[in-house]
């Protein structure tokens, strides 16, 4: 994928300069250690194979740069945080596609849930399947209280399956029997609910998304750096080191499921009902 990096804006001092690419802006304010990263990927920040690597070189730049230990996660696009992998990408390619698609995306997991950033997700739209999975990987989530907003991994309303990283995530996350009934029913929370389940952390008016966020962080970042990681390295690890086991077994699993016909199917006719809804 082609990276184009964003100027960073006139202003006064580093503080003030904004950096990150086309489709991930990141407002970063040394003063403080914690950088606002927000996708931008209109209209539904989809996680395409460019939006995934730019949100990978982005973190790891972020991870690299010591003045910075903290990351809000948002969305820059109205009303969506993100409709999660972008289902053009696993429909009507080839294998190879496939293969390069699906290690972006554990790419991004194993980064997320296992970095030394404390993450906060702020989210401000709707956060069905993958974009769920994201807001999952972070240490807190702040949603904004809209009944539109509905959060969760509807994967089984695609014909797919949530693969076992995923369901792992959300087990840590609400446990093991609201996991079974939310997965297979691919059930999409509205925000008391999603509070109510443990599925997020708080829920706020949507203008206080942010502010919210910002403030959270600041008790995150009074603790020391490394009590903080370790403890989130000993809570994370075990999961990670599942699919860190069988990367390349987990490739060759979603390749051969996604290519089939049936699913190819499934998902063309949940794309044509998306976009016939407007119609
Ligand atoms: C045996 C075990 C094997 C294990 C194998 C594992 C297999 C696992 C495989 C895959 C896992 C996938 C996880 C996912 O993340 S799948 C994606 C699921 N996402 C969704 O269901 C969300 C779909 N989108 C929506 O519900 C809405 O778009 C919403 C986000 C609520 C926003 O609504 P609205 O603002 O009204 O916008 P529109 O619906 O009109 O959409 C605007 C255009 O964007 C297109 N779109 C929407 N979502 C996606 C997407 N995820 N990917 C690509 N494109 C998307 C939509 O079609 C519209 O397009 P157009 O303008 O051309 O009409």
């Amino acid at each position: 994928a082609t990276i184009r990096r964003t100027e960073p804006t006139a202003g006064s001092g580093d503080s003030a300069r904004r950096f990150g690419t086309q489709r991930v802006l990141v407002e970063p304010d040394a003063a403080s250690g914690v950088a606002v990263m927000k996708f931008k990927n209109p209209p539904v920040n989809s996680l395409s194979l460019e939006l995934l690597t730019e949100f990978i070189i982005s973190l790891e730049k972020l991870e690299n740069d010591k003045t910075f230990r903290g990351v809000i996660l948002t969305s820059d696009c109205p009303r969506v945080f993100s409709a999660g992998l972008d289902l053009t990408e696993m429909c009507g390619k080839n294998p190879a596609h496939y293969a390069e698609y699906w290690k972006a995306v554990q790419e991004l997991w194993l980064r997320l849930y296992l970095s030394n950033l404390v993450l906060i997700a702020a989210i401000n739209g709707a956060c069905p399947a993958g974009g769920c999975l994201i807001s999952l990987t972070c240490d807190y989530r702040i949603l904004a209280d809209n009944p539109k907003y509905l959060i969760g991994l509807n994967e089984t309303l695609l014909g797919i399956v949530a693969p076992f990283w995923f369901k792992d995530t959300l087990v840590n996350t609400i446990g093991h029997r609201a996991s079974e009934q939310a997965l297979q029913l691919g059930l999409l929370f509205l925000p008391a609910e999603a509070l109510q389940v443990g599925l997020v952390d708080q829920v706020v008016p949507e203008d206080q998304v942010l502010s919210t966020a910002l403030s959270v962080m600041a008790r995150w970042m009074a603790i020391p750096d490394h009590a903080r990681q370790l403890t989130k390295n000993m809570m994370r690890k075990t999961t990670v080191d599942r699919l860190v086991k069988q990367r390349d077994a987990d490739i060759q699993n979603f390749v051969s499921f996604i290519s089939r016909d049936s699913i190819q199917k499934s998902l063309q006719m949940y794309l044509e009902k998306l976009k016939q809804k407007k119609g």
